[in-house]
């Protein structure tokens, strides 16, 4: 009697299907080039744990993924989800934005079977390439029970985190992700252990359903510097931005030439969200500004990258700034 999980592997593209020209090529390469059938042929330990079919759904540098490829695939995944004989899902995905497509689905996914995102920070053709390791532990933990119910995960070097959480925070190196709290869990010697839980309400617990969304309200970031200049928060508004993300200094900061740029925002109708571009810790409301005289909105300890991800989905819901400040401390 057959007790393996049934897990599909979609393939989006990434380094985990990359290849280089020779062995000592770690860190240059081209990326997306090898089918998902074939990323699964080179890693035969994984039928042993589980009956595992391939989906090729994009080939590309997850630098690409625009909202469109994100609806596309999330659409893809729910689909799968709701087939009795899919129990688990893996998305092989480059490193680059993992953390923002993770974060997506782990908001609008409606359902408790694991889905493990997973990448590589070596092509296949590399010394030490970590892409083989990285799939069989990501599809382990896709076919658990223990995954289920704990939303949208992310399995790379021996860590599960969460997806609202993960960061790429190195270029090259292969412990790249962190979550500012750690990780969920680990995956060694072909065994997962969660050590703790996602605090923060997601998947079936969230009022963002992949299966309703056809399409996102545009959000844009500006990120801030020394000598920054109005010119790309006119830009985006031009554009139809419905809200920017201002990527601020310390604990999203303003600087004085643009407190007033912000405020006419605003007036337009555009929504202002303060972040942090030290990307980490939790921006205070009405702290560096007067956000409720001003009618700002402010990110919890979300990153620039993962606020946009949300306040898409928030602005299909609501364009009451209240409303989207609650939602903004609420995932
Ligand atoms: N390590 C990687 O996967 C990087 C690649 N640029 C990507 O995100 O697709």
């Amino acid at each position: 009697q057959d007790k393996k999980p049934n897990v599909v592997v979609i393939g989006t593209g990434g380094t985990i299907a990359g290849a280089g020209a020779s062995s000592v090529n770690t860190a240059a390469y081209q990326s997306a080039v090898v089918p998902v059938d074939k990323i699964i042929a080179a890693v035969p330990e994984i039928s042993k744990i589980a009956n595992v079919r391939g989906e090729q759904i994009f080939q590309i540098g997850s630098e690409s993924f625009n909202d469109e490829r994100l609806i596309k695939l999330g659409k893809r995944v729910s689909e799968l989800l709701k087939q009795s004989d899919v129990d688990g899902i893996v998305i092989t995905h480059g490193t680059d934005t993992i953390e923002e497509t993770a974060y997506f689905l782990n908001l609008v996914l409606k359902s408790e079977k694991p889905v493990v995102v997973v990448g590589s920070m070596r092509p296949g053709t590399a010394l030490g390439a970590d892409g083989a390791l990285n799939l069989y532990d990501a599809v382990l933990v896709a076919g658990s029970k223990e995954a289920a119910g704990k939303g949208t995960l992310v399995v790379m070097n021996d860590e599960i985190h969460s997806g609202r959480d993960v960061t790429k925070s190195n270029t090259f190196k292969v412990e790249t992700f962190r979550s500012p709290y750690g990780p969920l869990g680990y995956v060694v010697e072909n065994k997962l252990s969660f050590y703790r839980l996602p605090a923060r309400p997601h998947t079936t617990q969230t009022e963002f359903d992949i299966d309703k969304i056809s399409s996102l309200p545009r959000v844009d970031i500006v990120y801030n510097y020394g000598n920054v200049s109005r010119t790309a928060y006119d830009a985006f508004v031009a554009a139809g931005a419905k809200a920017i993300i201002h990527d601020g200094t310390g604990n999203g900061s303003v600087a004085e030439q643009i407190v007033p740029v912000l405020q006419e925002v605003r007036s337009k109708g555009v929504q202002v969200i303060r972040a942090s571009r030290t990307g980490s810790g939790v921006v205070i409301r009405n702290g560096e500004q007067p956000d409720d005289k001003y009618d700002w909105v402010v990110t919890d300890d979300q990153n620039a990258q993962k606020a946009r991800i949300l306040a898409e989905l928030a602005l299909t819901r609501t364009n009451d700034p209240k409303e989207l400040q609650k939602i903004m401390w609420k995932y």
